[in-house]
This record gives structure tokens, sequence and C-alpha cells, in this order.
């Protein structure tokens, strides 16, 4: 488990912006290191904030594209191309302008497709996706992801694990299909919390003065079961990237100086 570490910028755009290009940085180095990068995008506000930040940078050109894993944490299980759907909203940010391979963009089932509604089936086919991409250096059933992102929800949900829901006590699987999700839509998959800290980083997005109750909480000690973001880490590093209005309430001992 790394220890999380913060860091405060002064707006959600300027968020959106520095985030971006710690992500190009993170991918070309892993590019270079390891010939490919994989990275799992989140869906919301903050994740869709960055991509299009990062659509926007100039530096975006020195990624390979076509030699990056796209990975989701987690999916609304809605029909293919439902603007609610998180793949569709990455599309529109920024996967339909860069010169992607569609065979390394590992979109979630959609509920129109080969499951139809059962979302546990379609949970158990994004799981053997993942473990068929894992090598024998992977430690498990799941790639170690270079970069894992997670917008956190004002309740502190992650990805589609929510407080005090059954799938933020799963130990055993790498997705679940959710069903009753108190944001909606109901019915989503997720991966869960050891599927996510298989991850060498996790970066936290928190930006905008709803999320500020959530950062404080999760980062002040909560338990994972009340706030799943708390249990949310990286095994090298675990990153929270946030705007001064999510930063406003936490703890002085955790509030670092504020970045330009
Ligand atoms: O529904 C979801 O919400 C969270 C957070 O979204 P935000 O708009 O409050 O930032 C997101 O991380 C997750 O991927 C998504 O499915």
């Amino acid at each position: 488990m790394s220890t999380p570490q913060l860091v405060v910028h002064r707006d959600k755009d300027l968020m959106a912006q520095a985030a971006a290009a710690r992500l190009i940085t993170k991918i070309v180095d892993a590019q270079a290191s390891r010939g490919t990068a994989s990275v799992v995008l989140t869906g919301g506000r903050n994740g869709n904030g960055l991509l299009a930040a990062l659509a926007a940078a100039p530096a975006r050109d020195a990624i390979d594209w076509g030699r990056l894993d796209l990975w989701w944490g987690d999916e609304r299980y809605l029909p293919e191309g439902d603007p609610e759907r998180n793949v569709t909203q990455a599309r529109e940010a920024l996967l339909d302008s860069v010169p992607l391979d569609p065979e390394r963009v590992h979109a979630m089932p959609a509920s129109d497709g080969p499951y139809g509604t059962d979302v546990g089936a379609a949970a158990e086919a994004y799981a053997a996706e993942l473990a068929k991409a894992a090598g024998p250096e992977n430690h498990g059933s799941v790639p170690t992801f270079d970069v894992l992102m997670l917008g956190v929800g004002p309740d502190t949900h992650v990805a589609s694990l929510f407080p005090e829901h059954p799938g933020v006590r799963e130990t055993e699987r790498a997705v679940i299909g959710v069903h009753g999700a108190p944001k909606p839509p109901p019915t989503r998959i997720s991966l869960t919390l050891p599927a996510i800290r298989s991850a060498r980083e996790v970066w936290l997005l928190a930006a905008g003065a709803d999320k500020a109750e959530a950062a404080a909480i999760a980062l002040s000690g909560a338990g994972e079961i009340q706030a799943p973001a708390a249990g949310a880490y990286g095994r090298s590093r675990t990153l929270w990237l946030l705007d001064s209005a999510a930063a406003s309430q936490l703890p002085r001992s955790l509030y670092p100086p504020a970045s330009p």
C-alpha cells in the first residue's frame, strides 16, 4: 500500500491540464521502458475534463497511440453509444481524435451486446479479457496498469463501488456487476478494490466544492466500506489530484502548499 500524496491546483481547469501533462509523461516513459503503456480511464466530470485537456495538449503527439492499452474502471450498463456511457463520453472527449489501435481499446460490454440484461456475465467477460492481458509478472489475473484513474464521487464512491454497497466488500473477483447503484443508472460494471490495487499508480481526481467533504473523509482515516475512495491505492504510488475547492475541507495537517 502506498501512502496518498496530494497535489492541489488553483481550479479545475488547471487541474485537468496539469493532470493531462502528467499522464502524457507517464505514458511516454512507460512506452520508452516497456514498449507499451496501459491506462485505466474513469468516467465522470473530472475524468472527462482530463481527457479533453489531453486532446487539446500539443504534447499529446509525443504518445505512441498505437502502443497504448485503454481499460475502464467502471461503466454504466447501457446500450452501445448511449451518451451516458463512460466510453461514449471518452470517445467524444479524446479517443475519436487520436490514432488508437481499436484492439487495444478495452471498453466494458454494453447492455445491448452479447450478454443482454445479464450484467454478471458481462462482468465475467471483462474479467476474462483482463486475465488474458495479464502476464506471469502481473501477480494475478489483472495486468499491472501503469496508471489507473478514478473520479471521486461526492459520496466517496470510486469506479462503481459505493459506500456500504456489496461491491466494495468484494475480495475475490476483479470485476463485478452492480445492481441498485445509488447514482443512476442503477446497473453498472466495476473493477473491485483488489483489481484497482494492482495498478502501479492510482490517481484520484477531485475537483469542485461538491467533492470537498468526500476528500476530507477519505483522507482522514475512514474505512473503505464507508468511504470506498479510502481503499483505492496503487502498488507504488497513490496520488490525489485536487483543486482548491475540493481541498477546502482537508485537515490542516494534510493540506499541502497550493500548486500554482
Ligand atoms: O458515475 C460515475 O461517477 C464517478 C464520479 O463522477 P463525477 O461526475 O462526480 O466526477 C466516476 O468516477 C465514475 O466513473 C462514474 O461511472
